[in-house]
């Protein structure tokens, strides 16, 4: 049920699971316009549209080996000591066809990958022949028996005709791509980038280009922010920062949700006199849909509406930004590229320490994956506070840890969530 603005003021807030606050994003996530674009442009896009074999592939009797094409009855007498000798009356080269037939008593030379003569039911490898000039033509030797088949790869070994092989919402990577290339996709239809706003709020944010001054901080969030956009599979576009300044940022975010898909924010979000972003969405001009979730870090992670587009206010400090991210806009970002798994993926590992952090809300700690025996172990990251910018970069995975009002001890099973670029 989606709560109005009078269910909240600023410090008695309604804190959402994330599952019911990822629920109500997915109304707005939908695949969104499709586009085509150059098979070599398609790496890492999303494909919109089912792709269907239009041939058998391989679409020829294709040969595995260098040797010739024979038909394996004609060995069948043959043994170190009795050589059979056949005439070779063709040779095919790959990307020619012969047009004559192997008959019985005769072979053709043949190629790695060229279609396989008629009348052949087998190739023979190069090494396992000899050769010789008998009578005016040219004769392979062949000394041990062969069965049917041997060295021919059928018609559809791979795929047969009219298979689906991927469907919508697929991330194109280099198998993908081989796929459209051996099919003659050389258009390929993909979901348009969704374009996505970014900027950040806070008087004391510097450009990266800035020199520090005084109490004032670079603003790293929004790169941050670009980055998680791009890997999900959105186009990020990033603007200016804003002072914090509620009539500023008010104007900033009508315009931008006017001109592009979604809106992320970071900052500005919690209960202090310059959190102006937890002042505007409860304002008139766009509808909450949340203030709070029931999770840590950024357990101040809001998102509202206006004319059916989204706008992810995020935490300012690093940590909670980057979690809030991966569990709220990530999802919806990959929901408009079609995605069946807009979450990220789920697996369960050991707790490698005692984690002593107890809590009323579930927290998303950043972690590390290491195999040992074949048991995937979960290290949490030394220092876990939702303001600690450093150890995002060496977290490959979120461990959920469900609230708890004791120590969760080493060796606990617990679940964890699969960050990307993750080398699992
Ligand atoms: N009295 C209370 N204070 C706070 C509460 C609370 O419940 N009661 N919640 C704390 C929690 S938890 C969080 S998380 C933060 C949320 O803060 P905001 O979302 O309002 O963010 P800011 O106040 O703007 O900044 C917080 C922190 O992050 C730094 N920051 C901001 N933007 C950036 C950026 N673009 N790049 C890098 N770092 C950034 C900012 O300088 C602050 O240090 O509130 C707690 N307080
Ligand atoms: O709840 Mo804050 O939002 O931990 O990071
Ligand atoms: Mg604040």
């Amino acid at each position: 049920m989606k709560q109005t603005n009078d269910d909240f003021d600023k410090f008695h807030r309604k804190p959402l699971q994330v599952s019911h606050a990822q629920k109500l994003l997915a109304a707005y996530g939908k695949p969104g316009p499709v586009e085509q674009i150059a098979l070599e442009e398609s790496h890492n896009r999303y494909l919109a549209e089912e792709i269907k074999a239009p041939h058998p592939f391989p679409r020829f009797r294709r040969s595995g080996m260098d040797g010739y094409a024979v038909r394996a009855e004609d060995t069948s007498g043959c043994s170190s000591e009795h050589v059979v000798w056949l005439d070779v009356i063709d040779e095919v080269p790959c990307g020619f066809v012969s047009d004559k037939e192997v008959t019985p008593g005769t072979a053709m030379r043949i190629m790695t990958g060229a279609q396989v003569p008629e009348g052949a039911n087998a190739v023979v490898m190069l090494e396992m022949t000899e050769q010789r000039e008998y009578e005016g033509s040219i004769q392979v030797g062949l000394k041990r028996k062969i069965e049917t088949g041997k060295n021919i790869t059928p018609i559809g070994f791979e795929v047969d005709e009219g298979e689906v092989l991927m469907l919508p919402g697929r991330r194109i990577q280099a198998g993908e791509i081989s796929v459209l290339a051996s099919f003659g996709v050389h258009q390929v239809t993909v979901y348009q980038k969704p374009r996505i706003a970014i900027f950040s709020t806070g008087s004391e944010l510097l450009t990266v280009e800035e020199p520090l001054q005084p109490g004032k901080i670079r603003n790293s969030n929004t790169y941050m922010l670009a980055s998680q956009v791009r890997e999900a599979g959105g186009e990020p576009y990033i603007l200016e920062a804003v002072m914090d300044d509620l009539a500023l940022a008010k104007a900033k975010v009508e315009r931008a949700l006017q001109e592009y898909d979604a809106v992320i924010t970071s900052g500005g979000v919690s209960v202090g006199d310059y959190d102006i972003m937890g002042d505007f969405v409860r304002s008139d001009s766009v509808d909450m849909l949340y203030n709070k979730i029931a999770m840590r870090p950024g357990s101040v992670t809001t998102a509202a509406v206006k004319d059916g587009k989204l706008l992810f206010a995020l935490s300012g400090n690093p940590g909670a930004c980057f979690v809030g991210f991966e569990l709220f806009v990530r999802p919806f970002i990959q929901q408009t590229l079609g995605s069946d798994k807009p979450y990220l993926t789920e697996w369960t590992a050991v707790l490698a320490q005692d984690y002593t952090k107890v809590n009323a809300f579930t927290r998303f700690v950043r972690g590390r994956l290491d195999a040992r025996d074949g048991i995937l172990y979960a290290v949490p990251a030394k220092v876990d506070e939702s303001s600690v910018m450093v150890t995002i970069k060496d977290s490959d995975c979120l461990i959920v840890i469900p609230p708890a009002k004791e120590k969760t001890p080493a060796g606990s099973k617990v679940k964890v969530l699969m960050l990307k670029g993750s080398p699992l």
